[in-house]
């Protein structure tokens, strides 16, 4: 068989039957008939199901067209979008490309620094990049599928002001593309006044969904990662996930056992990897499954660690504390880069014992000793393992999660779709800020304050 992303959950067999996930497999597959039949909650949102393979055409190829402006005009890209408009496109960045990207000598990195803002409202945080940017010439990709969310809304008026006053009105204007609605919300009517490029987000793609669309790929791309191989392993994926029977059904199985697990009274599923360029795969995975199942006062909590970092802060815990979690490694079997320990002529470390090993070896055997010791510790333990580090496995592993979120939540009995819970904290912020329509909430939280 050729190499994919693999799920695997033999080191959870003691804490979970045959039997179990036979009765639970009749289930899965009722949830993932709901999903492919689209006759479940929230069903208008299910474009990201076929995106893979049918996406427009005319648009990824704008999106190329602009990324290579953007590569042949900018020093930095300036990426500002929240939650889906803002952690695909940073995880598979961050996935993709060197540790240390950003600081890479430009004749080495041939593409723009990429840096991501308006995922808060730090006035720190925003002149601090300010002053990275400097004089140098940028471009904006501001991405808001609502074209109205706070938080990037406020960053795109500070860049643009900088933008118009380097570059003037009409010329910022060719340096801002917009990711938004195809019709409604502010930012789309800004662009059409403004003139800037548009990229669509789908109706039916909510943004947790939306990393294989403009708001993921025109980033990505400026990367200078290949965003044609994205596609065909998100589309490896689709087919694995739709296709395969239950036994050979990666994506079905994940969204079975975590579900057994849950109602074993497994409430926190960690997400670990040992491969710090996974981190922002994590945070990506925390937002789709957080805001597609915590709802109805039920879920999993999605938690995540970067290990072996954290098996120095965090390891406790996770061997000897309280018994609610289970644990879903991402394994990278293939490092992007290999380095051999040396052997030194006197032993004055101790680590002579590991000379002419790799130190991929070494994380290796930590992984391996950590799940066996999680497992004695009863936290099970799943594996996901992505071959190597490029796009046709990101784009798999990103479908295989996506897939998996949409039945599991199914089974969980919740609309994996919406994410009503959201909302609250708009109100209040709103309210405290004094927007028109907001005056009686206001008074309100004024006096409990
Ligand atoms: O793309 P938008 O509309 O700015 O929304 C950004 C994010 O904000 C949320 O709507 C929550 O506030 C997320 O679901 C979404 O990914």
């Amino acid at each position: 068989m050729s190499r994919q992303v693999t799920f695997d959950y033999s080191k959870a067999g003691s804490f979970i039957s045959e039997e179990e996930i036979g009765y639970m497999k009749k289930l899965t597959l009722d949830a993932k008939e709901t999903l492919v039949s689209k006759t479940g909650a929230g069903n208008d949102f299910l474009g990201w199901i076929d995106l893979p393979v049918d996406y427009d055409k005319e648009e990824f190829a704008r999106i190329k067209a602009a990324a290579k402006k953007i590569q042949s005009d900018s020093d930095v890209l300036l990426v500002i979008g929240i939650g889906g408009s803002y952690l695909g496109a940073r995880a598979a960045i961050e996935f993709l490309s060197h540790s240390f990207y950003n600081v890479l000598d430009k004749s080495v990195r041939k593409t723009p620094e990429i840096y991501f803002c308006g995922n808060s409202i730090s006035s720190t945080y925003l002149k601090h990049l300010m002053d990275v940017v400097g004089d140098r010439d940028f471009s904006i990709n501001m991405i808001s599928k609502s074209g109205t969310t706070t938080e990037p809304a406020i960053a795109f008026r500070v860049f643009k002001e900088k933008l118009e006053a380097k570059y003037g009105k009409k010329g910022a204007a060719e340096r801002i593309y917009a990711t938004t609605d195809k019709a409604k919300g502010s930012l789309k009517h800004l662009s059409d006044e403004e003139g800037y490029e548009t990229f669509v987000v789908p109706d039916d793609v909510g943004g947790r969904f939306s990393v294989l669309t403009a708001v993921g790929l025109l980033p990505i791309a400026v990367s200078g990662a290949d965003i044609d191989k994205l596609m065909e392993g998100a589309a490896s994926g689709r087919k694995r996930a739709l296709e395969n029977d239950f036994e050979e059904n990666d994506a079905l199985q994940y969204a079975a056992l975590r579900n057994i697990l849950l109602r074993k009274g497994k409430s926190v599923e960690i997400l670990a990897n040992y491969e710090p360029a996974v981190h922002y795969v994590s945070e990506w995975w925390k937002q789709l499954f957080g805001e597609s199942e915590g709802k109805d006062n039920k879920g999993l909590f999605p938690a995540s660690v970067d290990l072996t970092t954290d098996l120095h802060s965090m390891g406790q815990f996770i061997q000897d504390g309280s018994r609610v979690m289970f644990e879903t490694v991402i394994n990278i079997d293939t490092p992007r880069e290999e380095l051999t320990i040396g052997e030194e002529p006197v032993d004055l470390d101790g680590l002579n014992y590991l000379a002419g090993k790799t130190v991929d070896f070494v994380n290796k055997s930590a992984m391996n000793g950590t799940i066996l010791a999680h497992t004695d510790g009863q936290v099970p333990n799943f594996m996901v393992t992505v071959p190597e580090v490029n796009e046709f496995y990101l784009g798999e592993l990103f479908y295989f999660f996506e897939f998996a979120c949409g039945v599991s939540g199914y089974l969980l009995g919740v609309n994996p779709f919406n994410q009503p819970g959201v909302e609250s904290y708009k109100k209040n912020m709103f309210a405290l800020l004094g927007k028109p329509g907001y005056e009686a909430q206001r008074e309100e939280l004024l006096k409990r304050l």
